[in-house]
């Protein structure tokens, strides 16, 4: 029985807590720290709702504590993606039935789960497998998850309701169908919010899913799916798997029932899932959606109008929470030159006084990297910068991974506008500065839309209303998301819909409508009240 429209309201962001000592918020925070730390977990994989164990593991370390063993995950392969597709397969006509604000109540209740319950274990999760400090934790898997879970549900709901136009003696409707088949969610170590909101936002418009995080976010996925079967999620509808990235594509690209790719993470690695798809587009019963939010080079350009101030801070936060691991972070500054010595003094002070080391201290600012491959690449930026005469290190410089993978918050000064560090994403603690004449900031517009072949984010920073503008216009097309007096990082869930384009990805801004659509089919569907029962026209009769 379906007898009535049920409707989602707008939700409210949820607030950020700030963790003051003596706080109820820190007491629980650093209580399930020292709870997680206690025991080595055993992390399964979840195959059609069953835990699935292989016996093949791999530890889990925490970036900034090599020493300690978090626990380990089982390892899957082929052989798992097949029983996680076909899982998902026969969980999906069930699934595709349930009345959708069924289907809607069980992300619903995860998020308040995650509001109240499981809040502290979802940032201890994070803070201790990805080594974010508790803000950027709360900001992420607590706040950024909730936000994702509650606004879809409320977006989903808002498109259901879309209905055509009906004239008199016809009735027209538009179902949102799920997709025809299994959608694939493949998700980054970076964001716990964001390897939520993959499977989930695909999952709540009907469809099954195969789950495939990153290995070095697994601690955290694991929490993320134990709340969605508590929350009810039924069997099948998503299953998260553990192998390696191309195993988890070589079985799910070539299966003629692959509906779509929800996909963030490197931009290398989503073009040569898009190639393969090409490659095997005559397989499917479908043509495949493929969605890919994937890397930044993101910059901040300062007008010879702005407070320096203004511009060292934008540049010290943007630049260096989470380690400048945000696909977000500024990572190139364009600094005019009448400001450049103050701009430079002023930020070279505020990132001296970043303090570094483990999550568990929360005075640091500054935790590690995450694994040892993205420590050596990061190092190996800093090297060529020392070495390289178009450069000089402004602060940083440093690193070392005997006990975690910590690198020093760096400013590298370039004099050459197209060095590697203004143009490549590094994904770490690194932004490169270019002090440009103050009096050239149209062509230097030119060149921040030119240097990059990305498109993610960007901030102007000016108190000249026709800057702001000129820059507005001028870069259209060099970021999905655009801050004027910003830094460029931190979007939330409802107020920044997030995503880039060029080589930043498809733009289905995540967190939004525009993204629910796409793991949706419609079927038109057109009732006529009165059929006709001659197949002449009126006007055949007068001739
Ligand atoms: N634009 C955005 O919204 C956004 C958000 C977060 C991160 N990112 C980007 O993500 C990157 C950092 O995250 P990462 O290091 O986890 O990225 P990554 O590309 O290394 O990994 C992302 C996911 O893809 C999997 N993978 C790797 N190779 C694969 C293959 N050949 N086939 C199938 N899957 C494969 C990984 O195991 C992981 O689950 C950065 O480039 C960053 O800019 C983008
Ligand atoms: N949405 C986040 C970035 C996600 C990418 O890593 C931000 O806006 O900073």
């Amino acid at each position: 029985m379906h007898n009535a429209y049920f409707e989602f309201a707008a939700p409210k962001n949820e607030p950020v807590l700030n963790y003051a000592p003596g706080s109820a918020e820190k007491v629980a925070l650093k209580k399930q720290l020292a709870a997680f730390k206690a025991v080595e977990m055993d992390i399964p994989m979840y195959i059609n709702g069953e835990e699935v164990r292989t016996g093949k593991t791999v530890n889990i370390h925490p970036p900034h504590e090599r020493k300690h063993k978090l626990g380990h995950f089982h390892q899957g392969d082929s052989s798992h993606v097949q029983k996680a597709i076909d899982a998902a397969l026969a969980a999906r006509e069930k699934w595709a039935d349930t009345p959708w604000e069924q289907r809607a109540a069980i992300f619903m209740r995860a998020a308040e789960m995650m509001a109240t319950k499981y809040r502290a274990h979802m940032n201890a999760a994070t803070m201790l497998g990805q080594s974010k400090n508790a803000y950027q934790a709360e900001i992420d898997s607590a706040c950024e998850l909730i936000d994702f879970l509650r606004y879809n549900v409320h977006y989903l709901g808002q498109i259901y309701q879309q209905q055509p136009y009906s004239p008199q003696g016809i009735h027209n409707r538009v179902e949102y169908r799920p997709l025809e088949g299994f959608v694939l969610a493949v998700t980054p170590f970076n964001f716990t919010a964001i390897a939520g909101n993959l499977p989930t936002s695909a999952a709540m418009c009907g469809n099954v899913v195969v789950w495939k995080p990153a290995n070095t976010q697994v601690y955290a996925a694991n929490v993320i799916m134990k709340i969605l079967i508590e929350a009810g999620l039924p069997a099948g509808v998503i299953n998260l798997v553990y192998t390696d990235g191309p195993t988890v594509g070589d079985v799910c690209f070539n299966h003629a029932d692959f509906a779509g790719i929800h996909f963030t993470g490197s931009t290398g690695v989503f073009q040569t899932m898009w190639k393969t798809i090409g490659t095997n587009i005559s397989k499917y019963k479908t043509y495949p959606r493929i969605v890919g939010e994937t890397g930044g080079k993101d910059f901040v350009i300062a007008h010879k109008s702005a407070d320096p101030a203004v511009v060292a801070t934008a540049l010290a936060r943007g630049a260096f929470e989470f380690q400048g691991q945000k696909c977000s972070a500024a990572s190139r500054a364009y600094v005019p030159s009448n400001i450049a010595d103050e701009v430079k003094a002023n930020l070279v002070k505020q990132v001296s006084s970043m303090k570094m080391g483990t999550t568990e201290d929360f005075t640091n600012f500054i935790n590690a990297v995450i694994d040892e491959k993205s420590f050596d690449k990061i190092a190996s930026y800093i090297d060529n910068a020392k070495k390289s005469d178009a450069t000089s290190i402004l602060v940083g410089g440093t690193y070392d991974k005997t006990e975690g993978f910590f690198i020093a918050p760096t400013v590298i000064e370039t004099k050459d506008p197209k060095y590697v560090t203004m143009c490549e994403e590094i994904f770490g603690p690194v932004l490169t500065l270019y002090v440009y004449d103050a009096e050239k900031f149209e062509e230097t517009l030119a060149l921040v839309d030119s240097t990059s072949e990305y498109a993610l984010t960007g901030s102007i920073i000016s108190t000249d209303r026709y800057a702001i503008e000129l820059a507005t216009k001028r870069l259209t097309n060099s970021a999905g998301n655009f801050y004027i007096n910003d830094k460029p990082t931190g979007a939330v869930v409802g107020q920044q819909p997030f995503g880039g384009a060029r080589a930043s990805g498809t733009n289905d801004k995540a967190g939004s409508a525009m993204n629910l659509y796409r793991w949706l089919s419609a079927r038109t569907i057109k009732e006529t009240m009165v059929p006709p029962t001659d197949y002449r026209y009126s006007f055949l009769d007068e001739a």
